[in-house]
């Protein structure tokens, strides 16, 4: 609907951590339905700006907004929308995966018998069934990964915001996530990774924003930021900058 708010939207943004500016003037935005790719080379802002928007470190200007609604004066409104994937997110260690999305749903506010139900769900269809009852701090950065992804599913959220959520993830478990999150968006459902990996963006995504140096080079749908490039990679080394050749290293030949 033509008034209707996007499904996600950043608005300038700025944090500086010391002298550095890690995130300088960011806004970038997620249409309903849309399936986003953040990418950006490592230090990018990706990881501060994703943090900022929705709620976990505080912007020294700017904001986002979840449907129109603003994450930092409406926390509780827009985060019961949000399901979150941080990068490096701190686990309950000392619970079991089930333990752990029991007590996500619970927090949520879901019934005991819709929780059991949608932990079965996620612990099966994330192939974590067999570790069910194995403590966090046991697993796998794989495991890790597609547990705190089944903690940002638990409560059916209307926007997915996930911090690299392939890293580290093998074949076969990329594919179901890829599964997962396509028939997420297929049910109306909005998602915005980050990620370094071009070709992944290119296959999953429709809409793209490239950041570099805490700045936004160039954002929108995936065939327009690619524009006449043979791929995404290309007009990513474009926008960013191609880097010096490597000198030295001629002991490691
Ligand atoms: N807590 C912090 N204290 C100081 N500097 C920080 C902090 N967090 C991030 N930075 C700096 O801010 C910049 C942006 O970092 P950020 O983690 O957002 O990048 P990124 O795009 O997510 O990188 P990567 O792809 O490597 O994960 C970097 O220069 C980083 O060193």
């Amino acid at each position: 609907m033509a008034n209707e708010p996007p499904a996600f939207e950043l608005y300038e943004l700025h944090k500086r951590f010391g002298d550095k500016k890690a995130v300088d003037d960011v806004s970038l935005s997620v249409p309903g339905g849309s399936f986003y790719g953040l990418v950006g080379p490592n230090g990018a802002g990706k990881t501060t700006s994703l943090s900022m928007a929705v709620g976990l470190l505080r912007p020294d200007s700017g904001g986002a907004r979840v449907f129109g609604i603003d994450v930092w004066s409406d926390p509780v409104r827009a985060k019961s929308m949000i399901g979150v994937l941080p990068d490096g997110m701190a686990m309950p260690e000392r619970l079991t995966g089930r333990e752990m999305l029991s007590y996500l749903g619970r927090l949520r506010g879901l019934p005991e018998r819709e929780v059991d139900e949608r932990v079965d769900d996620l612990l099966d269809g994330l192939g974590l069934a067999e570790a069910e009852n194995t403590l966090i701090i046991e697993y796998s950065a794989g495991m890790r990964k597609k547990i705190g992804l089944a903690g940002a599913l638990v409560h059916a959220p209307r926007l997915l915001v996930l911090d690299e959520p392939f890293e580290a993830v093998d074949p076969i478990s990329a594919s179901v996530i890829k599964g997962i999150l396509r028939s997420f968006t297929d049910g109306g459902g909005s998602v915005i990774i980050s990620s370094h990996v071009m070709a992944l963006v290119e296959q999953i995504c429709d809409h793209v924003g490239v950041i570099a140096r805490g700045r936004v080079l160039a954002e929108g749908a995936l065939g327009e930021v690619r524009g006449e490039h043979a791929g995404l990679e290309e007009a990513f080394v474009e926008l960013v900058g191609a880097p010096e050749p490597v000198r030295g290293f001629s002991w490691l030949a």
